[in-house]
């Protein structure tokens, strides 16, 4: 469960005079999410979400990713959208966190996921990537090599003690990405976290994008190589081609992969699940016991980071050309 901090009714009272949002009927947590606590509000208007943000996100980042909301629904992409303040301000500060209300999305995520739906989503993908290109602000990728170095330096020590001869498999495997991370591919505003849990469909249609909070400036084919880690390995650790074909040739029916994307893919999968390992590895590591969240499995990030390393090219993917 991710509620960090919890909340009152009269804070909340006070909060919402900001707002042109109605009276406040009820609220309660959502269980769901790792980074920040979430809750459901009605009021006799609307339903809401009201999001606090925490630890990993950083208060100077809000106008990029809740401007980029606004833009990307502006441009008609299916994503929340932040309800503006009485000054203006799409947030403010509730129980000492800044805190923003957005739009409630209708939908559902999919537990299980076929190959049609992995389509969707490499549509979608695609779409907000030709969305986001003349969005003004630009963020750069905190999670990153830079980023997985820091968090590297903080977690190497202890890496042994979830599987012995961690902690030479990944420094070797930072060596290697930080010698061939590409340099020069086709970059722009990524979503870096479009995982199952942030796609919501209705039915077999997806409905909507949530959740921006790791989006940045980036390579847009990273963006595709962290939902083939997402949205392609089946629950037994076996990575699925035929999704993985379907969620490319989705992206690829709004925007073409350049030769070199392609045959990047490879390294990118393996620098994205490298990402994923990391994060969730600190967490594992860091996170006190009885922490209101649920912790994420580091090793399956890390059976996909050996897959990866054995790909010799894309069409491994399921590309018909690599
Ligand atoms: N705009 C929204 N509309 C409907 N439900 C939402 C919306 N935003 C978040 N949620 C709900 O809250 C949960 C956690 O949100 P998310 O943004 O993924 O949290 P976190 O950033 O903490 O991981 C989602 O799985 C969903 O159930
Ligand atoms: N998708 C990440 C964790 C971030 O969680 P989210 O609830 O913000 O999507 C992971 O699986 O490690």
């Amino acid at each position: 469960m991710a509620v960090y901090t919890e909340i009152n009714e009269v804070d909340l009272k006070d909060f919402l005079k900001a707002y042109d949002a109605g009276e406040l009927m009820s609220f309660k947590g959502i269980t769901e999410g790792v980074e920040n606590s979430n809750f459901l509000l009605h009021t006799d208007r609307e339903a809401l979400i009201l999001t606090l943000y925490e630890k990993r996100v950083d208060e100077g980042d809000l106008p990029f990713y809740l401007g980029l909301m606004e833009h990307l629904a502006e441009q008609g992409l299916s994503c929340p959208l932040p309800l503006p303040r009485h000054d203006g301000a799409l947030y403010g500060l509730l129980c000492g966190r800044p805190a923003a209300l957005i739009s409630f999305l209708e939908g559902m995520w999919l537990r299980k996921s076929e190959a049609k739906h992995c389509r969707e989503v490499g549509v979608a993908m695609a779409k907000m990537h030709l969305a986001g290109q003349d969005f003004a602000i630009r963020r750069e990728n905190a999670l990153s090599l830079k980023g997985w170095v820091d968090l590297w330096d903080k977690s190497a020590a202890r890496a042994d003690e979830v599987e012995a001869g961690l902690e030479d498999e990944i420094t070797n495997e930072l060596a290697y990405l930080e010698d061939h991370w590409p340099v020069d591919l086709p970059e722009g505003v990524i979503h870096a976290d479009l995982f199952p849990d942030n796609v919501f469909f209705i039915g077999d249609e997806l409905s909507g994008l949530i959740d921006f909070y790791f989006a940045c400036n980036d390579f847009f084919a990273y963006d595709l190589a962290i939902c083939l880690n997402a949205w392609c390995f089946e629950k037994d650790g076996a990575f699925n081609v035929t999704k993985a074909r379907a969620l490319i040739e989705g992206y690829q029916s709004v925007r073409s992969l350049s030769a070199a994307e392609v045959e990047a893919l490879p390294l990118l999968a393996r620098g994205s699940a490298l990402r994923f390992f990391l994060t969730r590895l600190y967490d594992w590591l860091m996170t006190p016991e009885g922490a209101m969240v649920v912790k994420k499995d580091p090793l399956e990030y890390l059976r996909y980071l050996r897959f990866h390393r054995s790909v010799k090219s894309a069409s491994e993917y399921g590309l018909v050309k690599a």
